[in-house]
């Protein structure tokens, strides 16, 4: 038997539970799916989390593996790679439908080729383009495929499904709305939501790998005045999000730890005409200036959804928390509730004037957790539920197997900013190998065009730290750990980039 073991890709042969049969066998492994997906929540955007259990006809798991990166092998290919020879007559349960960003259908021909002969799906693709495509294609090759919700259903089956709802949230969020999902963040005693550092270390570490699942971090102007953060994950190693300032003022201080962008990007969001000579200050400092005719989070997340974003974390005062919510941008929360009690008659609360009087108006989360985290309790739910995309049409018959809420792609706009989007094979991001001549004339294989892209900033740069940095994009797995790798040396050592690059 042919294991490779690899830390992304596990072969085990062991029973999830004694005696699973029937819908809880399935129900127990779509979930393990599920949860592996998880593990590199932010390291996969755009990119959806993929997480792929193999199980023998006895019910032992062969093989298992999940997307570590975009980029990287499919969650189906590392699966079928551990469990090797075991795959033949076997069961894949993957917690959602594959996209195909090769254009090959990559994981349905790795499971296919496998043997395997039952694949479960916990949710089809979101992404209308994508949507059941791999399941027609797995059925054409022979293999049976049974979708949760609609090929099998009882209660376990019902929660399985669920929590793969719920580890894609905000790719099906973002597929619905049109904007990126958005989660806001704030810490408060047990009566308010003050400035001063209210939730435990603990918790502020929880809060460094929030940051570290999103794209980007949302402030406001008052927020940059009085805490000057810095907006950083700082759990080692992990994603690294932008940070956004919305401001109309664009009263901002010269001297803020955002300005500071050498690690990771600024971007202020601001008022048309706002301040023209701090916009050119902010610019000369390397932080982007965006300019809005009207600024309100609406248009502004719609914005960041054009952009490719994912999904953002607010981690605003009461105010533009407000107007957020107001706004319908918000989808989740997490409340870290120290046990404190402060008082004061004017205590800023976490979230402002949203024009409630009664309590039958206030807002109900749903999905909610409570963790302790230390001394403190985070409480987490979903003040937008999650969508559900199970189709109303008879999954036999795929002709029809588009979901008429998703909005159709423009027709004339083709889009390929991320590698998900219909024509996302063109994007540098694509996870397509290409063949470049070196300086001698020979053609070497690159892993994709960011990979080369990166590399190219130092190429013909005679200093050892140049070619080191060549050899590290050139080995990495993603394009987005190519990415990351040459953009901060070309911020920390700008002397090693050469002329053409600059
Ligand atoms: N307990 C907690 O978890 C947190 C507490 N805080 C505290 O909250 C205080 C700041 O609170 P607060 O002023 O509410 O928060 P913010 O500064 O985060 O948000 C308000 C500011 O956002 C800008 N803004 C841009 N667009 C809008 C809009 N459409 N609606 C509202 N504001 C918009 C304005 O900036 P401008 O004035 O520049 O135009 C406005 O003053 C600080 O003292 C900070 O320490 C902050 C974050 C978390
Ligand atoms: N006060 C408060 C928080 N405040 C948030 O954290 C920001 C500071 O981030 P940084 O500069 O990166 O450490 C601050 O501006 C505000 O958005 N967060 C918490 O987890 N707990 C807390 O008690």
């Amino acid at each position: 038997m042919a294991f490779s073991l690899g830390a992304y890709a596990a072969p085990l042969m062991c029973k999830l539970g004694a005696d699973l049969d029937g819908h809880a066998q399935d129900a127990a492994y779509v979930r393990r799916a599920a949860d592996i997906a998880d593990k590199s929540a932010g390291f996969t955007s755009p990119h959806p989390n993929f997480g792929c259990v193999i199980a023998t006809s006895t019910g032992k798991v062969a093989g298992e593996g999940y997307l570590y990166a975009q980029g990287t092998k499919p969650a189906e290919v590392l699966a079928v790679e551990a469990g090797g020879e075991w795959c033949r007559s076997a069961t894949a349960y993957l917690n959602l439908e594959p996209g195909d960003c090769h254009g090959d259908h990559t994981a349905v021909s790795a499971l296919v080729q496998a043997g395997i002969t039952r694949v479960v799906v916990g949710i089809r693709n979101p992404l209308q383009h994508l949507r059941g495509n791999a399941v027609r294609a797995l059925r054409s090759q022979g293999l049976q495929v049974h979708v949760l919700g609609e090929d099998l259903q009882s209660k376990i089956i019902e929660e399985a499904r669920k929590s793969c709802l719920l580890v894609n949230a905000p790719l099906i969020h973002r597929a619905t709305s049109r904007v990126p999902f958005s989660v806001l963040k704030y810490a408060m005693t047990l009566d308010v939501g003050h400035a001063a550092w209210i939730s435990s270390k603990k918790s502020r570490d929880r809060v460094f790998e929030l940051r570290g699942r999103s794209d980007a971090i949302v402030v406001g102007g008052n927020t940059v005045r009085r805490d000057n953060p810095r907006l950083t994950a700082r759990h080692g190693g992990g994603h690294m999000p932008m940070r956004i300032v919305l401001t109309q003022s664009l009263n901002l201080p010269e001297k803020a730890n955002l300005w500071d962008v050498s690690d990771v990007s600024t971007i202020v969001v601001t008022q048309r005409g706002a301040k023209r000579d701090f916009q050119k200050f902010l610019a000369s400092k390397g932080v982007e200036v965006v300019e809005f005719d009207i600024l309100n989070p609406r248009d502004v997340m719609e914005y960041f959804h054009d952009r490719g974003y994912l999904s953002i974390l607010w981690e605003c005062g009461g105010t533009l928390a407000a107007s957020a919510i107001s706004s319908g941008v918000i989808h989740k929360v997490f409340a870290f509730v120290a046990p404190k009690i402060i008082g004061g008659k004017n205590a800023p609360t976490p979230v402002g004037e949203l024009g409630m009087v009664e309590m039958s108006q206030a807002l109900d989360l749903t999905d909610v957790c409570y963790e302790q985290v230390g001394p403190d309790m985070l409480v987490s739910g979903f003040l937008q539920p999650v969508p559900d995309l199970t189709p109303v049409i008879p999954s036999v018959d795929e002709t029809f197997a588009i979901d008429p809420s998703v909005t159709p792609y423009e027709s004339s706009i083709i889009s390929f900013y991320k590698t998900w989007d219909p024509y996302g094979s063109f994007s540098n991001f694509s996870p397509h190998p290409i063949q470049m001549p070196d300086n001698g004339g020979d053609y070497v294989t690159w892993s994709g065009v960011e990979h080369y892209y990166q590399a190219q900033k130092f190429v013909g740069v005679n200093d050892p730290a140049a070619l080191d940095c060549i050899e590290k994009i050139k080995a990495v797995r993603s394009p987005e750990e190519a990415a990351r790798i040459g953009r901060w040396m070309q911020r920390h050592r700008p002397d090693l980039v050469c002329s053409s690059a600059r």
